[in-house]
């Protein structure tokens, strides 16, 4: 007999990453291929004939695992009794608009979801926040979803983790699942930074094995901050089917675990290494039984100190900037 769907919400489902990320999660990249699940997409009013196009798209891949697929505009309808949501949804800047006014736009989107997710969702529902900007949604969210608990939601820095791991590979000649213990910090934005201090392949250090300080610091840390800008310049477009694959790497390592490995989440802090609390930061993290553990007491070099201290002021600033 068959298990009882998993309730997946997902908003923005008229969107570029959702065109990629229905199709993987219809196809049992999150759950696996044995647990039958349900698609809840919501997009705005105008975008409901282009949800319905994706759905006839979906319905058309015959998928064996996907039982139901709701369109809404609602979010309560969309989050009811959910099991996980992928906050995609939200407004890009358009002509005029400053970063400031982008922050509220999206402040209110997130005002609006954080109260539904509060009355209605699972309360063992993860939520993971994908639109930008997605560390401070995330904190808007949190705080507009005083019943439901903060470490159940996470925002999305898996895609800068990603990056990473592929440019230290190619760099250090090997595989990208050889390394372990990268970290990406921070805000998803391009003050993150991309550090390799503690990162090994095979378990030698990378540090040592690739042994070019400059190249770290001069390369791919501003590699890996400005990798969105260059896809957008590139493609006329910003990443959408590595955004959805970095989406379901994010929450298939919180909800199945890590192995003993480390990965980036953005998560709100506790405190921990000089991270005010209550924002929504990139830090190591290891998950396990459905959880994750922020990894603690690594020392901070006077480097890492001022990148890390270079993004919580942006993230601060967002903050304040809405307050
Ligand atoms: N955190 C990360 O690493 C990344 C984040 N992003 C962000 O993801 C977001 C989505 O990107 P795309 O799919 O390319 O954008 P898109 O513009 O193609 O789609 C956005 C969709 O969201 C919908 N939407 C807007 N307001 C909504 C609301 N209140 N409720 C539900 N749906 C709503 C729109 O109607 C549209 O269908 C953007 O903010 C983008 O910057 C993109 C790549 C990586
Ligand atoms: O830069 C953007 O607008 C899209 C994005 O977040 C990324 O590709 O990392």
């Amino acid at each position: 007999m068959q298990s009882t769907p998993k309730k997946i919400a997902v908003t923005g489902a008229a969107g570029q990453i959702c065109y990629s990320l229905l199709f993987r999660l219809a196809n049992g990249d999150l759950y696996g291929k044995s647990q039958p699940i349900e698609l809840r997409l919501l997009d705005l009013p105008q975008a409901q004939d282009a949800v319905r196009g994706v759905v006839m798209e979906l319905e058309d891949c015959a998928f064996p695992l996907l039982h139901n697929i709701v369109m809404t505009d609602d979010p309560r309808q969309a989050f009811e009794g959910v099991d996980a949501a992928f906050l995609v949804g939200s407004r890009p800047r358009s002509k005029g608009m400053e970063r400031r006014d982008l922050l509220a736009a999206n402040a209110e989107i997130f005002k609006v979801q954080g109260r539904a997710i509060n009355e209605v969702a699972g309360r063992r529902a993860k939520i993971l926040v994908v639109g930008n900007p997605a560390n401070t949604n995330a904190s808007i969210l949190i705080a507009n979803a005083p019943d439901f608990n903060p470490r159940q939601v996470s925002s999305m820095i898996r895609l800068d983790h990603n990056r990473a791991l592929t440019q230290l590979a190619r760099k250090a000649a090997c595989g990208v699942g050889d390394i372990d213990k990268l970290v990406v910090w921070g805000n998803h934005s391009p003050t993150m930074f991309a550090d390799w201090t503690y990162a090994t392949a095979a378990g030698r250090p990378l540090s040592e094995t690739i042994a070019d300080d400059h190249w770290y610091k001069e390369v791919l840390i501003p590699e890996i901050a400005r990798r969105g800008t260059a896809i957008i310049e590139a493609r006329g477009a910003s990443s959408a089917a590595s955004a959805a694959n970095a989406a379901i790497d994010q929450m298939r390592d919180w909800m199945h675990g890590t192995d003993g490995r480390w990965t980036s989440m953005a998560v709100i802090s506790q405190g921990q290494y000089g991270i005010p609390e209550g924002l929504v930061c990139g830090v190591p993290v290891m998950c396990e039984d459905g959880d994750y553990s922020v990894v603690e007491g690594l020392d901070l070099d006077g480097f890492q100190k001022s990148k890390l201290d270079k993004t919580i002021e942006e993230l601060v600033g967002e903050r304040d900037a809405l307050s």
